[in-house]
């Protein structure tokens, strides 16, 4: 029996999520033997409404007795400002959970307009340090103004991460084109940078079948967009990642196609790269591709953590009900279509029906 989290999160979140279960749900039915449990968990703005705080302490006590969960787009930005109730939740899920590895996956499809074909790469992001360092380590956020004119940001990088995130890197590159790009900054960077880059080869040094390789984050950049189908799995520090795997989805069609998986070392939990794009939420505009691919990442993760050949099975199905309806056409209008975020959700589970 796998007991999953749905925390649905803020906007598009409400939509997205469900989306989501419902496609793992349709999935999972062909294999009988998967038993799931599933616990709906408050989290977000509705959380702080209900509860009178984003993050309830229930919820970070039920996530320790889940194999996995998934979690909707966090709209922090809108969230009132000096209320200590109203934090953040993700980057305090992540910590404490030891989510350390962040793998934001960028496929194009034939037939969804997109800058990029043929694009097919991994982008994995370290998750709890770098700018957003824990908080543990520094009273506060890990900024801090020693006078009103001055504002300074603490970047933090450490061999345990960023040895973790090359080897869960490494992994994948070996199950793909055995290729890692390791993306860094070290001319100026020397001890961050050069910290991370030195634990990225100490790792390599296990993996002599993969090729390994070094870019200056910059040129990283420019050839991401001009020649994206160099590249097979990319790896770099958080705010590098943050911002390159939002530059890697624009290459494949836009952040409605763009997945994500956090992982550590217990647990993974579904996230996608999006926010929770208030603009378009409540219209059933999202795209929910990009929710459903991350829930399908995380059963697919639970299979091979458990040697589990049905959940892969049930994850491989996805994927390729996906693909159907990407091909009928049958998207949203982010994706060059016009159906709603419930019509391609429903197309998804009917092809799951069908076969
Ligand atoms: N992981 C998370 O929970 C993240 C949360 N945020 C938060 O989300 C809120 C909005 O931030 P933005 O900068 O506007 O970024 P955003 O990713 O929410 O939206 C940027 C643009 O992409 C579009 N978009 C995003 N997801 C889409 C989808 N699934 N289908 C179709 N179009 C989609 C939006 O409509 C918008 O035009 C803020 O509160 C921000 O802090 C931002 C990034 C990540
Ligand atoms: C506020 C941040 C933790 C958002 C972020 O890093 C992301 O999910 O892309």
């Amino acid at each position: 029996m796998y007991q999953l989290g749905i925390l649905k999160g803020d906007d598009i979140g409400l939509e997205v999520v469900p989306a989501a279960v419902q496609v793992l749900q349709a999935a999972l039915q062909g294999f009988p033997d998967v038993q799931v449990k599933w616990a709906d968990l408050p989290v977000g703005y509705p959380s702080y409404l209900q509860n009178g705080e984003t993050l309830p302490q229930h919820t970070m006590e039920a996530l320790k007795s889940m194999d996995g969960w998934i979690l909707g787009p966090i709209g922090h930005a809108a969230y009132p400002k000096n209320d200590p109730k109203a934090i953040n939740p993700h980057p305090i899920i992540r910590r404490v959970f030891d989510l350390h590895s962040n793998i934001r996956p960028s496929r194009s499809y034939p037939s969804v307009t997109s800058i990029h074909k043929n694009v097919d790469l991994i982008l994995v992001r370290e998750n709890n340090e770098g700018f957003q360092p824990d908080r543990n380590l520094f009273a506060g956020s890990g900024e801090f103004m020693p006078n009103p004119d001055l504002a300074m940001s603490v970047r933090v990088i450490s061999r345990r991460n960023s040895e973790a995130v090359a080897e869960t890197a490494f992994r994948l590159a070996q199950k793909r084109k055995k290729k890692v790009s390791v993306l860094h900054k070290n001319t100026v960077f020397k001890l961050g940078c050069g910290l991370f880059v030195e634990s990225c080869r100490n790792i390599g040094e296990k993996f002599p079948e993969v090729e390994y390789e070094e870019i200056h984050v910059d040129t990283a950049a420019a050839l991401l967009v001009m020649n994206p189908q160099k590249f097979d799995v990319l790896v770099t520090t958080n705010m590098f990642g943050d911002i390159l795997s939002d530059l890697t989805s624009g290459l494949v069609g836009g952040l409605g196609m763009a997945p994500g998986l956090c992982i550590g070392p217990k647990y993974s939990m579904a996230q996608a790269t999006h926010g929770s794009a208030p603009d378009i939420a409540g219209k059933q505009l999202a795209n929910p591709y990009a929710m459903i691919m991350s829930g399908k990442m995380l059963i697919e993760w639970l299979g091979i953590k458990y040697n589990d050949s049905s959940l892969m099975m049930a994850a491989q199905r996805i994927d390729e009900a996906v693909s159907t309806v990407i091909e009928l056409g049958t998207v949203t209008p982010d994706m060059g279509g016009k159906a709603m975020t419930r019509e391609m959700t429903e197309a998804i589970c009917a092809s799951l029906e069908k076969n």
